[in-house]
């Protein structure tokens, strides 16, 4: 059975798949197309994505892709954790600039989904920490934005100090959120 909780932000859920544990290890449909579009969520994911980070602290965002290549994003964490953040980027949107976080983890084999609309971006909370995610479009360089990861104008509560962050050059100069031509238009 899959379980599918919002998070208080238009659409960005949290989701939890059953895992089977025995004596060998354990088992996990970590993605059913069928069993998510029966719990509300239909989306045709076309790219799997998997990055390593080595040490706790490295921060990964805020990226998203204009439309037409705009994402939705279903993420998860093989092993380690990370803290992950959704900010609603659309136009007009009554919580534009709102974010929202969850923990996922290997631990707790909870997933993300983030959809198209919302930036995108995590933190990792323990070193040698692999995510795995799902987005439902390819990956289009001309159409792949950045925000700044501590605009204040979003105000992201990371739970890790500044000073221990470990960030791209890209990440690390990207505009604030006021300064970017977002594409997405609410509702
Ligand atoms: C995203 C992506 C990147 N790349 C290449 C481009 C660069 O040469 C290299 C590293 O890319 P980048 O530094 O953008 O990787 P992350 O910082 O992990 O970016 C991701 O992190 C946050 C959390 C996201 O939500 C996005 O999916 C994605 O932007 O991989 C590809 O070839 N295909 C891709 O789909």
């Amino acid at each position: 059975m899959v379980e599918v909780s919002k998070l208080g932000l238009d659409g960005v859920c949290e989701i939890r798949v059953p895992r089977f544990d025995d004596a060998r290890g354990f088992f996990s449909e970590t993605w059913n197309a069928g069993k998510l579009a029966q719990a509300g969520i239909a989306v045709d994911f076309v790219q799997d994505n998997h990055s390593l980070s080595r040490e706790r602290g490295v921060l990964r965002g805020l990226h998203f892709q204009k439309p037409p290549f705009a994402q939705d994003k279903l993420v998860r964490v093989l092993r380690g954790s990370i803290y992950d953040v959704a900010i609603d980027i659309r136009v007009g949107s009554p919580t534009f600039g709102k974010w929202v976080g969850l923990t996922v983890s290997a631990k707790e084999w909870n997933q993300i989904l983030v959809p198209k609309g919302f930036a995108h971006g995590f933190v990792t909370l323990e070193p040698d920490t692999e995510v795995a995610y799902k987005v439902s479009a390819p990956y289009s360089q001309p159409h792949d934005r950045s925000i700044r990861f501590d605009d204040p104008d979003i105000a992201i509560d990371w739970p890790v100090a500044a000073q221990e962050l470990i960030l791209s050059d890209k990440d690390a100069a990207a505009p604030l959120l006021t300064d970017v031509e977002t594409g997405f238009v609410y509702p």
